[in-house]
């Protein structure tokens, strides 16, 4: 069984506002999803209802067999962590350590895996020499690891990650590159809302494309980047390496990430 499945969900917001419209996604463990969508697509709305934060106006969301209609926000929140955007919305502690620690004792794990949940997640984030630090000296792009960690840290079966790569340089992208990987590998769930198609293309293998309140395709990476029609509809671009094949003539839906152009371009010698 499918540990997220969206059923034909539409969301009105209270000024009437329609935010999603008949929209169904199903979604299995350890898997790690990108959604992608031009600013007003829906993608908020949808990973807000798959946290429980608001309650679909229409049809139905299974959040690991709990319909998120019969839960609280809170009764979720061991479930579902959510990152936001803006760290500085998340963090009020004065040291990053009890930032980190405050999820996990608020669902109440023991004192020692508290220890070890805040190791293990500050590792990941590579925050193991920041945590005497008080958040607000940090910068934002490490600010935003903390808030990160203070998520995995609970070690919630599905994770969602709202613009992760804002205002991350090229080791903030690494550093978050890896961690998607393991969490992926330790059997996380990963959803990804982000406007950064390079991290879309260099990440992960199913993303899901949305344009005006619907999911217009949900499939294989490579297949959505190299479909003009489905870009075009959606008002996005495909990454730089696919404009970059198809200048040089090159149209191979099998090539996206960097290591398997050089490969294919080696064979052309
Ligand atoms: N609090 C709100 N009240 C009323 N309408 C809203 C509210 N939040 C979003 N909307 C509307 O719902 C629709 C979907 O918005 P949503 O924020 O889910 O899109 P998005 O794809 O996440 O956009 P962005 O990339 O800008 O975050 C838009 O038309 C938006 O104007």
């Amino acid at each position: 069984m499918p540990l997220i499945e969206v059923k034909n969900v539409s969301y009105f917001y209270r000024n009437g506002n329609k935010a999603l419209e008949n929209v169904s996604l199903l979604i299995n463990q350890s898997e790690s999803v990108a959604i992608i969508g031009q600013n007003g697509a829906g993608k908020t709305t949808l990973v807000k209802l798959i946290k429980g934060l608001m309650k679909p106006s229409d049809g139905n969301i299974i959040v690991d067999s709990h319909n998120t209609k019969d839960y609280t926000t809170a009764q979720l929140a061991d479930r579902v962590g959510y990152v936001f955007q803006n760290p500085d919305d998340q963090i009020f502690h004065n040291d990053v350590y009890s930032e980190i620690a405050f999820g996990p004792k608020k669902i109440k794990l023991d004192e020692e895996t508290i220890k070890e949940n805040v190791k293990w997640a500050a590792e990941l984030c590579n925050l193991s020499d920041h945590l005497n630090d008080n958040p607000f000296d940090l910068p934002l792009s490490i600010r935003k690891f903390v808030t990160i960690a203070s998520i995995i840290a609970m070690k919630p079966k599905i994770i969602i990650l709202d613009e992760p790569t804002a205002g991350q340089d090229k080791k903030g992208i690494q550093i978050l590159s890896h961690m998607i990987r393991i969490l992926s590998e330790r059997g996380f769930t990963i959803i990804t809302i982000t406007h950064d198609m390079e991290f879309v293309a260099s990440n992960f293998t199913r993303t899901v494309v949305m344009a005006n309140k619907r999911i217009i395709m949900d499939n294989n990476t490579n297949e959505i980047f190299w479909n003009r029609e489905i870009l075009t509809q959606a008002k996005l671009q495909p990454p730089h390496i696919i404009k970059l094949l198809e200048k040089v003539g090159i149209s191979k839906k099998e090539l996206l990430k960097m290591d398997e152009v050089v490969d294919h371009l080696m064979t052309l010698l």
